[in-house]
């Protein structure tokens, strides 16, 4: 092919995706996006499934505070337990995943030139009682963390009952303002990891969910 014909067809092959550009907008207009219904109710199915299979099998362990290389455990702050997801080493669910993710990814670095080269994923169990007091992504200690993406994997019938709300702080002209967001099934909440705090509110039953970071270079 030469160049023009080159160009052509890359130019035919994009076709906007009304979901993906919501969640740009959404980000542009408020650093956060809420997507109902990102996963199917058969992906939440086959992704909840893999998820008890290694939470039974004991593969997580208690999350830690700091980075990677300087872990700190305290109750006090997270509660949860996570199993990190590596990409190239795993079976058809968390292909199912990475596959959405990817498309995604794509779509930003192509229409907003996000850079996004890392990524980085974990199941997520809270248990009864347990809870994410309010954070910055890069406590973590990684400034490479662009954007935060969590995905929840519970039940269909979750109730406003049983807590566990992600609350994201957001400052409009110095004034806060608090967003509650439930854990439904199949949501995926996608927000500005250094700037918007948040936290999870204490859950009353085990809360399921994959969490990650997209990340620049
Ligand atoms: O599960 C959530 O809703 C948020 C989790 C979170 O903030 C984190 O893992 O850093
Ligand atoms: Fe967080």
């Amino acid at each position: 092919m030469v160049d023009t014909e080159l160009e052509l067809f890359e130019q035919l092959e994009f076709v906007e995706n009304q979901q993906y550009e919501s969640i740009i907008q959404d980000l542009m207009d408020k650093k956060y996006s809420i997507v109902d219904d990102f996963f199917t109710a058969e992906e939440v199915h086959v992704l909840r499934d893999s998820l008890m299979r290694k939470y039974e099998e004991d593969n997580f362990k208690k999350a830690a505070i700091g980075n990677r290389t300087n872990e700190i455990i305290e109750k006090s702050i997270r509660g949860d337990f996570i199993l990190w997801i590596n990409e190239a080493d795993n079976g058809p669910a968390e292909n199912l995943y990475f596959k959405k993710i990817n498309s995604l990814v794509e779509y930003l670095n192509r229409t907003c030139f996000m850079g996004i080269l890392h990524k980085e994923f974990h199941y997520a169990v809270y248990p009864e009682g347990t809870f994410y007091k309010r954070h910055l992504d890069t406590f973590q200690n990684d400034g490479r963390r662009k954007l935060s993406m969590v995905c929840y994997l519970n039940n269909e019938d979750w109730k406003p009952e049983n807590g566990g709300e992600l609350t994201i702080y957001t400052n409009e002209d110095g004034k806060e303002e608090e967003m509650n967001i439930y854990p439904l099934a199949g949501r995926v909440v996608i927000f500005e990891s250094q700037e918007l705090e948040h936290e999870v509110k204490p859950v009353k039953v085990p809360r399921l969910s994959i969490t990650g970071w997209l990340k620049t270079r």
